[in-house]
């Protein structure tokens, strides 16, 4: 239990309070059905409900202090709950981003923490941060799409959200990683997490740009307001690590952004402190050169695909503005770690090969699609799958972009959420020059889409599964399915033994 003296929480932006001036609590909460006995509950207004209708349940259920930004409510209220905290803030979630910094005592600045965004590449290239700060002696963990890590491995952590979670958990697991004696967190920032103020009140160490391309235009509605939130990470942050051959946003915060940055290219651009030439695709992974300083470094990274070399520059830039010298950190780069499910091969005893990777937008598939046909193989079987829980706009585009590439397609479904697996299929037809193709084929879910294209695979051949999960599972009607793909594919190499 923590005392709370409300004018001593900075920054939460109370406009007017009602009762107590000070509270002891447990915990915080912005689920009415979730809040315990001396709980905070922020009432947030959401594109379903408004919050403020449930904050007589969450009181009933042992809330002491209720924070909230409508102030007819707390009106109304005040006579009922003299003995509970009412604070009428401008912003809910800004002031729960500040009371979760205060309640878990700025454990986000105990930390040096390292901000990923980008449409593309912000699970790999946190990924990369950690795994080379770890090697290199500075104990780190992560926050993204693949879960919560310590620097030794993965916690049993439900996020409250797919990829950036609320505040309250973010300050949490920031506690945890310091309970753990680590030093350094790398973490995926949304561009919805932005706008949702869920990192309000922390100050980057580094912040880190992969790119910008269209996604999430069911959530932000334009790429205005898209690249909007997402310029706001460099608004909270020391320093900036640049992709300056991103013509999406690269400029942009250049031109807004005035501490010390490091500029990242593949391009030779010679506004470039780093850059990445002359790969090589080698057993195992990639050969390069890379240019620091004008002096030439030979370099090793077991990767695949000249984007995954990008995101090591950006990792390198990253871990240079954290005081590591390069060739400390090219020693220890043979030995980078990847995150699974991107460019992961899985090898089998007849020479064909399963690549898992997560391309789930068009800019992402057809960069994937260009490296792997640099790959020796006989056939290429590519699955791709609509996905139902974001804007459809980019389904037949993703169709238009493989139709000609690959010998086989298999067309999915990934998280068809409310919506009936034959639109989502008919959607990603639609995109195809000629949808009746001989090798073109349907599966009405992911698991039967897997099953389907190991089948069309023979010897020498390479299966490439686009798309996946979220948390393991398929969101079908608003629920989480489990769901493995490398559990169906296991059981397609056991039974054909
Ligand atoms: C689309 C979106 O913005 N969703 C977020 C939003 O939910 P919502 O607007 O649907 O909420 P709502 O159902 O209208 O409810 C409003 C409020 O009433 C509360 N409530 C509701 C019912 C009740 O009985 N009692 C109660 O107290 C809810 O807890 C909520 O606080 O507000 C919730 C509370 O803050 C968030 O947890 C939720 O994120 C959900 C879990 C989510 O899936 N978000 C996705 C879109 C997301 O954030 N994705 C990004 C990017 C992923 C990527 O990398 O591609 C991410 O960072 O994860
Ligand atoms: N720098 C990059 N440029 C273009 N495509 C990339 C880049 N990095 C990764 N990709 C592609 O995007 C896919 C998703 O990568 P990753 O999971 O790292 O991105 P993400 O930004 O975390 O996506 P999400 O937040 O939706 O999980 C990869 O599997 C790969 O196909």
């Amino acid at each position: 239990m923590t005392k709370i003296q409300f004018n001593q929480v900075y920054h939460i932006g109370l406009i007017r309070r009602f009762g107590p001036d000070a509270q002891d609590v447990s915990n915080l909460m912005f689920h009415s059905k979730h809040v315990k006995p001396a709980s905070i509950f922020f009432s947030i207004k959401g594109e379903n409900e408004d919050g403020h209708r449930f904050i007589e349940e969450a009181i009933e259920n042992g809330a002491v202090v209720i924070v909230a930004d409508d102030e007819s409510q707390l009106e109304k209220l005040r006579h009922h709950y003299p003995l509970c905290s009412l604070l009428l803030v401008e912003d809910v979630r800004k002031a729960m981003a500040y009371f979760s910094k205060h309640f878990f005592n700025n454990a986000d600045e105990k930390l040096s923490t390292i901000g990923v965004t980008g449409t593309n590449g912000k699970t790999t290239v946190s990924f990369y941060v950690r795994s080379l700060l770890n090697l290199l002696g500075t104990p780190t963990g992560l926050i993204g799409t693949t879960g919560v890590w310590t620097s030794k491995g993965k916690m049993n952590y439900k996020k409250s959200t797919p990829t950036t979670p609320e505040a309250v958990d973010l300050h949490r697991i920031f506690t945890e990683l310091d309970k753990h004696k680590d030093l350094a967190v790398s973490m995926e920032v949304s561009s919805i997490a932005l706008d949702q103020k869920r990192v309000e009140g922390i100050t980057f160490d580094v912040t880190i740009h992969t790119n910008f391309s269209e996604e999430h235009l069911e959530y932000h509605h334009t790429m205005e307001h898209y690249k909007k939130c997402k310029l706001k990470l460099f608004e909270q942050a020391k320093c900036a690590v640049i992709n300056v051959d991103d013509e999406g946003m690269g400029q942009d915060i250049l031109d807004s952004f005035n501490g010390p940055t490091i500029r990242y290219s593949l391009l030779g651009n010679s506004a470039a402190d780093i850059i990445g030439t002359q790969l090589e695709v080698r057993k195992g992974g990639t050969k390069f050169n890379l240019v620091y300083l004008g002096e030439v470094y030979q370099a090793f990274a077991p990767v695949h695909g000249a984007y995954n070399i990008s995101n090591v520059l950006a990792a390198i830039g990253a871990n240079l503005l954290l005081g590591y010298s390069i060739s400390e950190i090219l020693a220890v780069l043979p030995e980078l770690q990847s995150p699974e499910g991107r460019f992961q091969v899985i090898h089998f005893p007849n020479h064909s090969r399963v690549i898992l990777d997560y391309a789930h937008t068009p800019v992402a598939l057809s960069r994937l699609v260009e490296e792997v046909k640099k790959l020796t193989y006989h056939r290429l079987i590519v699955m791709i799958a609509g996905v139902g829980i974001r804007d459809f706009n980019k389904i037949r585009k993703m169709a238009a972009i493989i139709e000609g590439e690959a010998d086989e397609i298999v067309v999915t479904v990934d998280h068809p959420g409310y919506h009936a697996p034959q639109t989502i299929i008919d959607e990603m037809l639609a995109g195809f020059g000629n949808p009746y193709a001989e090798n073109i084929h349907t599966a009405p879910n992911r698991k039967e889409g897997v099953q389907k294209s190991l089948v069309l695979g023979r010897s020498n051949d390479i299966v490439l599964l686009t798309g996946g999960c979220i948390n393991n599972a398929q969101i079908i009607q608003g629920k989480e399915i489990p769901h493995s793909d490398t559990d169906i594919i296991q059981e397609h190499y056991l039974q054909s033994l």
